[in-house]
This record gives C-alpha cells, structure tokens and sequence, in this order.
C-alpha cells in the first residue's frame, strides 16, 4: 500500500486535500484524525505537520509527501520534487524596519530572528559570515518590535504582513517555494506511485487551464490556430457548412479571457470556455 503524507494544519492543508479528493481520493472525516485508509485506491494517507513531513519521506518511512519547497529545504531531508502544485506560493525574504536601509552584508554579527534556521545559516554561510539566528516558531514579524532581533528572515505571500510591522525586504530572495509533491531522493517512484502523481498531476494541470471550444471560419483556422496552439496542436473538426470548422484547445486559464478577446475580433463565433477537472498527457 502507497504511503502519502499529507499537510494536517497551515497555509498548505487546504488546498491539499483539496487536489487530494478532486484526484479520487478519500477525504478525512474529522480535521484530528491522523491517518486515512483508503483501500479503493490502495492509499494510506498521514495527516501530519508540514514541516515534518520531508523528514518522514527523506527517511523511506512514506513515499510521496506534499509539503511546501522552503520547508523542504530547511528540514535538511534528501528528498526529490514531482511535482509543483501551483498553490502555497510565497516567498523566503530577510526583512527589517522601513528607513533603516539594510543591505545583506549588515546581517554579519546581528540578530536574526526566524522560523526557517537552517535556509538562514546556509546563506550566510555562502555568503562568508555569521550571525545569531533567534528561532522561533512564528509572528517573526513581531520580533524586532519586541527586541530579540534586529532582522527576519520569513515567509512573503503578499506582503502585508511585513508592511502592517513596518518592515520591508531587502537582498535577493533565499527561496521561491510552493506546495511540490516529493519523494525520497534518488529512489525511482514505483508504479503506485507513479499512477499517484498522474493522477494528482492530473488535477493540477486541470486547474491551470480551461478548454475552449469554438467556431470558426476555415479560411482563419490557421490564424485561430496560432492564438489557440492547445498542448500538441488543436482538435478540429468538420461542421454542416463546408465553410466553417470547430476547434477544441486547452489554453492557460490566466489567459484565457484574452485569447477569447482576440478570437472574438478574429472572428470566431460560439466561443466557450470550460473547467477541466482531470487530464493525462
Ligand atoms: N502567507 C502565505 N502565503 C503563501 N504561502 C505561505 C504563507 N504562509 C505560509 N506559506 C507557506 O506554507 C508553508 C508553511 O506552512 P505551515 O503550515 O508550516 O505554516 P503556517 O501556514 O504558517 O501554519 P502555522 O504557522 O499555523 O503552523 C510554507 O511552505 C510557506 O511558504
Ligand atoms: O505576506 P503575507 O501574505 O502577509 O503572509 C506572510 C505571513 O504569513 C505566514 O504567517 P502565518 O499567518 O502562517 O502565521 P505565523 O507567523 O504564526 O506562522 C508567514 O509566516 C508570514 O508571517
Ligand atoms: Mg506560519
């Protein structure tokens, strides 16, 4: 049976078991409960701590784990990414108060408060000096303002955080994460556990785009084509008049609204736009 960790509580939780059931997979009854069998399908899934679960999957205890690629990094664990999910983006960011005009080289010898230590010491140590890093397990924000810090380094979604402190980022960023599923490094994902990225892969992918179907002149099909170019190439199809044809094409959801646009001014006629909720390539 397939071993799955998955994130119990957090920005991450959601939206994984989210992925997880639109997959076909099943869902836990209760938001405590720690495991789920789910022998339909051959998995056990481990409700466990995002920070964790590298740890559980670097080791060969489970097999696949979805967790967030910052906490990966920080947790040491020899793990490889399959996926990205598309979800839990942000990024890793030292931060200090506002008019202060921090540079990286400053941090040498300060106080630095974090949740994420280890991502910390390693680019400090890239970079040639130390510095006391003050772990704490999260508010890092708040550190300074409280003084048993003089800088962060944490987590940047929108921003807003940083900014309700009075703070704001400086250096190049330590790490651009998201939710990614992972397995042990080196080891070749066995057949369970290729048929589980595919089938989460599956509903990621679902979720960045949208089919269009439309109508469309064939004396423009070549020009649709190119504003509608689909994975490999587009579907078309005959229609009852001998002059038109209709065409079928995955395109990015963030776009799609444009590409509908140009194709609208094109003329195309008909145009629809609709979820994909499950794919395979
Ligand atoms: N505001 C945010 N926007 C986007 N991603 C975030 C945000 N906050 C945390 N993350 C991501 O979520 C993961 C951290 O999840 P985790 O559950 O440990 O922390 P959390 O969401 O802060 O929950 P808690 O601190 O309550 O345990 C990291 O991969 C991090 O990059
Ligand atoms: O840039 P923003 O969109 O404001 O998000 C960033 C904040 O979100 C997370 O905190 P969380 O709410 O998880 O609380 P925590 O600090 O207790 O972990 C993260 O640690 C930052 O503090
Ligand atoms: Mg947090």
């Amino acid at each position: 049976m397939l071993r799955v960790a998955v994130p119990n509580k957090g920005s991450l939780s959601e939206s994984a078991s989210a992925v997880l059931a639109e997959a076909g997979y099943r869902k836990r009854s209760d938001s405590k409960d720690l495991t789920v069998l789910d022998n339909t399908n051959d998995v056990e899934f481990f409700f466990l701590r995002p920070k964790d679960i590298a740890i559980y999957v670097g080791q060969g205890t489970l097999d696949l784990g979805i967790t967030g690629r910052d906490l990966a990094g920080d947790s040491g664990a020899a793990v490889d990414e399959q996926i990205s999910m598309g979800f839990g983006s942000s990024t890793f960011r030292y931060a200090a108060p506002a008019g202060q005009e921090w540079t990286v080289d400053d941090l040498a010898g300060k106080r630095i408060a974090t949740s994420y230590p280890n991502l910390v010491r390693r680019d400090l140590a890239d970079r040639g000096f130390t510095a006391e890093i003050i772990r704490l397990d999260g508010a890092v924000e708040i550190s300074i303002q409280l003084g048993v810090a003089d800088a962060i380094a944490d987590v940047v979604g929108s921003g807003r955080t940083l900014r309700q402190h009075g703070l704001v980022a400086f250096g190049d960023t330590l790490c651009d994460s998201e939710a990614v599923l992972i397995s042990r490094a080196g080891v070749e994902p066995d057949k369970a556990a290729r048929q589980f990225i595919a089938r989460v892969q599956g509903v990621v992918i679902g979720q960045q785009y949208v089919m269009i179907d439309y109508d469309c002149p064939r004396s423009l099909l070549e020009q649709a084509s190119a504003i509608t170019p689909g994975i490999e190439s587009p579907t078309v199809a005959p229609m009852a008049d001998p002059d038109w044809v209709a065409v079928r094409a995955m395109v990015p959801r963030k776009q799609h609204q444009n590409l509908m646009d140009e194709l609208a001014e094109l003329g195309a006629k008909a145009i629809l736009a609709t979820d994909i909720r499950s794919c395979r390539f």
